[in-house]
């Protein structure tokens, strides 16, 4: 098996945000909560330097700017709340003659759908499914069921969650609901109001 590493965050600053120092193991999820607005979806963007930060982020020996963007976002991948899509049917996000990820939960024929065609949830889940579809090192999760009914939700978890173990992949999972935090992460940690993100016990 391929080595997995840590994904760390030292003095990682953006925003009103306090400096957030951070290890995540590999195979581990982190689930991290707060109020809307408070900066959570800004901190997984500095994490894969889509915004400029302060302060450093690692994966094993190797920094974020060590490597150009494209290949440090292809190993610390962000699957924001809402995808762009650059292709225009849905096969066309993998390689040629995959077979339809079952994951998608989809029928036979919706390699050929427009993206345009799926519901929100199914775009979502297409995006988790593409995104491990290139076998990133470590995951920035941000709301990924935020579109799917309860069933739906707890099949995607059961299969990011297997995905995840399997993989050895550290993971940073923004989440809302205490049903899902309690269900999928080993450790939760929250920012408060003043910025300052705390570990909240499980
Ligand atoms: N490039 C930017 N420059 C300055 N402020 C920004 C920038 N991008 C976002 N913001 C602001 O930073 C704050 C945090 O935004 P962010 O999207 O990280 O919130 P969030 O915690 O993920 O919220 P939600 O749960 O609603 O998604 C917001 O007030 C937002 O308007």
């Amino acid at each position: 098996m391929r080595e997995a590493h840590r994904l760390v965050l030292k003095q990682v600053a953006i925003g009103d945000l306090q400096p957030v120092d951070l290890g995540i193991r590999p195979g581990e999820i982190v689930c991290l909560s707060g109020q809307s607005g408070v900066g959570k979806s800004r901190l997984l963007r500095a994490i894969v330097d889509l915004e400029p930060h302060r302060g450093e982020v690692t994966l094993g020996d190797t920094a974020s700017e060590k490597l150009p963007a494209h290949q440090w976002r292809q190993r610390v991948m962000l699957v924001p709340a809402e995808s762009a899509w650059w292709e225009e049917t849905v096969g066309a996000h993998f390689p040629e003659d995959s077979a339809i990820p079952e994951a998608l939960g989809l029928p036979a024929d919706c390699m050929h759908w427009p993206v345009t065609r799926l519901s929100s949830g199914e775009k979502q889940r297409l995006a988790l499914v593409r995104a491990l579809a290139r076998d990133p090192r470590a995951l920035l999760l941000d709301e990924p069921t935020a579109n799917l009914d309860e069933e739906t939700t707890e099949q995607v978890e059961h299969w990011l969650q297997k995905e995840i173990q399997d993989r050895q992949i550290p993971v940073l999972w923004i989440a809302h609901a205490q049903g899902q935090i309690q269900r999928v992460a080993q450790r939760h940690f929250h920012i408060d109001d003043g910025g300052q993100l705390r570990e909240h016990p499980l």
